[in-house]
């Protein structure tokens, strides 16, 4: 490819692109940003080659633009950019949601749906910006694309391959269950981290509780540390699936909360070792990379 535009250079647009520059991919990277201190540190460390202040000028240039922005920013953008895309031009994305953008594309982006391929990779951390990116960031995770009925194929293995080439193992699935399934694994452990953490801090004591908490406390809410207009849009892109989820947790809280009541040693540990028999084989999994 010759010119990358990436909209939105933090941990995932900035890892993005110093994995297709280490990978050989990509002629030229620009970048795109709403943070003028960010996009400095990016010029900086050498993870965009040339900063521009409007989407519609860079992406007039582009090969394939990488939409990796909060979800809720994307609307915006892709109006700005759809007066100016070359016809070749593929425009993809990285945002967490998948039928969110998927409608947007349709609303913004007509007269290129051939070209037009949502993705999410499922890599990431609690740290944002340019200078949290690294190259590194994808290796041996997978990233999930869920063409519309319209994107062309060359388009899907276009953006396949780069991904590959930054180390992912690529999948496709619908975005209707691309979005059910990460409000299961990602969506609500992360508002579940940030509302534990909300209420710990608004209790009268939590400074004391904070000065003891250890690290069980650290890797339950390590999440909560995550970016919060990232996690805004992302739960409001999401929301029915969220809530079936959140009504979900609520009734197994439910049970469980009986079981402590009534003092229900067995059925309490019986519930335990199911979780810690998922959890340690889940664990095994994703340490192989599978
Ligand atoms: N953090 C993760 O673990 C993770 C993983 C996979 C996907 N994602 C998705 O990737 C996207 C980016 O997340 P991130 O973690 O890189 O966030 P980030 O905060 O590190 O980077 C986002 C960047 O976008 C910039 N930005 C915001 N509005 C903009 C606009 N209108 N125009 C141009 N730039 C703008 C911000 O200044 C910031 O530098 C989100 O859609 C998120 O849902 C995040
Ligand atoms: O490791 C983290 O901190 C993450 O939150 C990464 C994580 C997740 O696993 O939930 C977060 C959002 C994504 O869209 C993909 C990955």
């Amino acid at each position: 490819m010759g010119t990358l535009v990436v909209a939105g250079v933090g941990l995932i647009g900035g890892s993005l692109a110093l994995a297709a520059r280490h990978a050989g991919r990509v002629g030229r990277v620009i970048g795109v940003g709403r943070s003028p201190a960010n996009m400095q540190r990016a010029l900086e460390l050498g993870v965009v080659d040339e900063v521009s202040h409007d989407i519609a000028e860079a992406c007039a240039r582009a090969d394939m633009v990488l939409l990796a922005t909060p979800v809720g920013q994307m609307a915006a953008l892709m109006r700005a950019m759809a007066p100016v895309l070359p016809a070749h031009t593929i425009v993809t994305d990285a945002g967490s949601t998948k039928g969110d953008v998927a409608a947007l594309m349709r609303a913004c982006l007509p007269a290129q749906l051939a070209h037009c391929v949502p993705a999410h990779p499922i890599a990431g951390s609690d740290l944002s910006g340019a200078a949290a990116a690294q190259y590194g960031l994808y290796q041996n995770r997978k990233v999930v694309l869920t063409p519309l009925p319209e994107t062309a194929a060359a388009a899907v293995e276009a953006v396949r391959t780069l991904w590959q080439a930054c180390g992912a193992s690529v999948h496709e699935m619908s975005a209707a269950e691309h979005d059910s399934v990460f409000a299961s694994v990602s969506h609500l452990p992360h508002v579940l981290a940030f509302a534990f953490v909300d209420m710990i801090a608004a209790h009268p004591d939590a400074a004391r509780r904070f000065d003891f908490a250890a690290t069980g406390f650290r890797d339950f809410t390590r999440i909560a540390g995550s970016h919060p207009e990232m996690w805004r849009d992302i739960a409001l892109a999401n929301r029915d699936a969220l809530l079936a989820e959140l009504a979900d947790y609520q009734a197994q809280l439910a049970t469980l909360e009986a079981l402590i009541a009534s003092a229900d040693a067995d059925a309490m540990q019986q519930l335990f070792e199911r979780a810690r028999h998922a959890r340690l084989a889940w664990h095994q999994r994703f340490v192989r990379g599978n």
